[in-house]
Order: structure tokens, then sequence, then C-alpha cells
């Protein structure tokens, strides 16, 4: 139980498509400056809670909060404006791309004066500084050359751009769907020690995952989600993996009092 407010809530969603129900009655919270992992078995529903906080799905019914005020996203722009920033597994990038590009895709810097306002040039210097100070500042420094086309780099690499890009432009929440899923070992660990790196500069982070190591290394808390809605939500240093599994497979049901205590 926690006194604050949530930075992002939801209460009641469902979802149906057609005769399927995804989402059934499903609340969730994540409060400022935590890493929610939200957990599943396949078709729980988890991608499309996720979709509906985002603005990328519109739920039948239910509400959805931003710092306890009630929103309504149309799109996945209109939430990325607000300051969430999703990455899917997915990436959303142009890999013939140059980082510098991929960063700002959609939101580039113009020129000042005239040339920005009525050329249209863009500020290429600028970018290119940001981007580096933003990539530096994530530890991603490992990039050497940030006009690098984003099809060169290593599948950590990649995803450590599309963080920084979520992390850099103002976001408020991040949420990211399976980022290690595609990753070796040593790309995995990148990318989980750049979560940290996100969560101690105050930025809240959804974790969706089906990799429980990972989840239990980083989460504060952990969404379990089974047949459409929030079953519990657990604390990693209370609970086993197995614990986890049991509870979301419906192996084991959880204490009672846990459905209440979220
Ligand atoms: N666009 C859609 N049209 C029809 N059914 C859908 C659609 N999207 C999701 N579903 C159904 O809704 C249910 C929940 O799917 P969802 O993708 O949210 O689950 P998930 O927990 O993310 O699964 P996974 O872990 O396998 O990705 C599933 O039965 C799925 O088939």
């Amino acid at each position: 139980m926690q006194a604050q407010t949530p930075i992002l809530e939801a209460k009641n969603l469902v979802k149906r498509y057609g005769r399927v129900t995804a989402l059934d009655h499903c609340d969730f919270e994540l409060y400022p400056g935590e890493i929610l992992a939200v957990i599943g078995d396949n078709g729980a529903g988890k991608s499309t809670l996720i979709k509906a906080i985002s603005g990328a799905v519109i739920p039948d019914e239910g509400q959805v909060y931003m710092d306890g005020n009630q929103i309504h996203f149309a799109s996945p722009l209109d939430a990325r404006e607000q300051g969430i920033e999703t990455v899917y597994q997915q990436l959303a990038m142009s890999p013939a791309l140059s980082i510098v590009d991929n960063m700002f895709m959609g939101r580039e810097l113009l020129k000042p004066g005239i040339m920005g306002k009525f050329l249209r040039q863009l500020d290429r210097p600028a970018m290119e500084k940001f981007a580096r100070e933003k990539l530096n500042e994530l530890g991603l420094m490992t990039i050497q050359n940030i006009q690098q086309a984003v099809e060169t780099l290593s599948g950590g690499q990649r995803q450590g751009v599309a963080v920084a890009r979520a992390a850099a432009f103002g976001s408020k929440v991040i949420i990211l769907d399976e980022p290690t899923a595609a990753l070796g070992v040593k790309e995995s660990r990148r990318v989980l020690e750049l979560i940290l790196e996100v969560k101690s500069r105050g930025i809240p982070i959804v974790l969706i995952s089906h990799n429980m190591p990972h989840v239990f290394e980083v989460a504060d808390r952990i969404h379990i989600h089974r047949l459409g809605k929030r079953l519990c939500v657990i604390r990693p240093d209370d609970y086993t993996m197995n614990d986890a599994v049991s509870f979301m497979t419906g192996a084991k049901e959880p204490p009672q009092q846990l459905a209440q205590a979220v």
C-alpha cells in the first residue's frame, strides 16, 4: 500500500476483441521512481494493458489517470506528447538511418531564424550535440560514432539507443516491452544497467518481461497478470521466482491479502 499518488494508473480496463476478452476489469498502478515489472503467461493480456495505457488501444471501458487526473489518449503520439514513451520489442527504428536521425525521428531540431522557420533546415550540430550528451549521460558511449547507421549496431546498442531516445525527451514514464528478449547475456546485462540508470534519474519504468531473473533483479514491484486482469502485486524480496511463476500460471493461488495490498 502506498501513500503517494500513482504517476500512471488504470482502473477497471476492459478490452474485447470479438469474443476474446483481452482485458477484464484490469487495474494498474505505477508509482513515481519505481521499476514495475509486468509478468503473465502468453496471452494473459500484458501487451493489451500496455497498449491501453499508452494510447495504442482505446479501452472499451475503464479509466486511465496520470498524476491523479483522468486522461484519454487518442493515439500513441498523444501519449508520447504527455510523456509516456513506449519501446516495443520490435523497435520502431529505421535501420539505414544514423543514430542521431533515429533519436530525433519526428522531432528534429530546426536551425534558428529564417533558415529553420521557413526553409525547414535542420540544425545538425545541435542535434548531434544533444544525442551525444544523452548517450553519454546514460553511459552509452561505447557507441563511438553517432553518424553510424543503426543497422550496424549490436542488438544491445540498438536497444540502448531506443531507451536513450525515450529518456531524452522529457519522458515521465518509460514502458519497455521485452527489452532483453533478443539479446545475449552481456548485452542483456548492459540493458539492465541502463534500466537502473534511467530509474536513478527519477524516471519510472514499466518492464514487461518473461525473464524472471531479470525481473527479480531490477523490479521494485511485480504486477502479476492472469486472464486479462491483475491477479496481485508482489515485491521480489517477499517471494521466489517459483512463487511468481506459480501465481502467473494458476498452479498456486496468491495469499488472500495480496490482492488488496497492492
Ligand atoms: N488485435 C487483436 N485482435 C484479436 N485478438 C487480440 C488482439 N490483440 C490481442 N488479442 C487477444 O487478446 C489476448 C491477450 O493478448 P496480449 O497480446 O495482450 O497478451 P500478452 O500477455 O501480451 O501475450 P504474450 O506474452 O504472448 O505477448 C489474447 O488472447 C490475444 O489473442
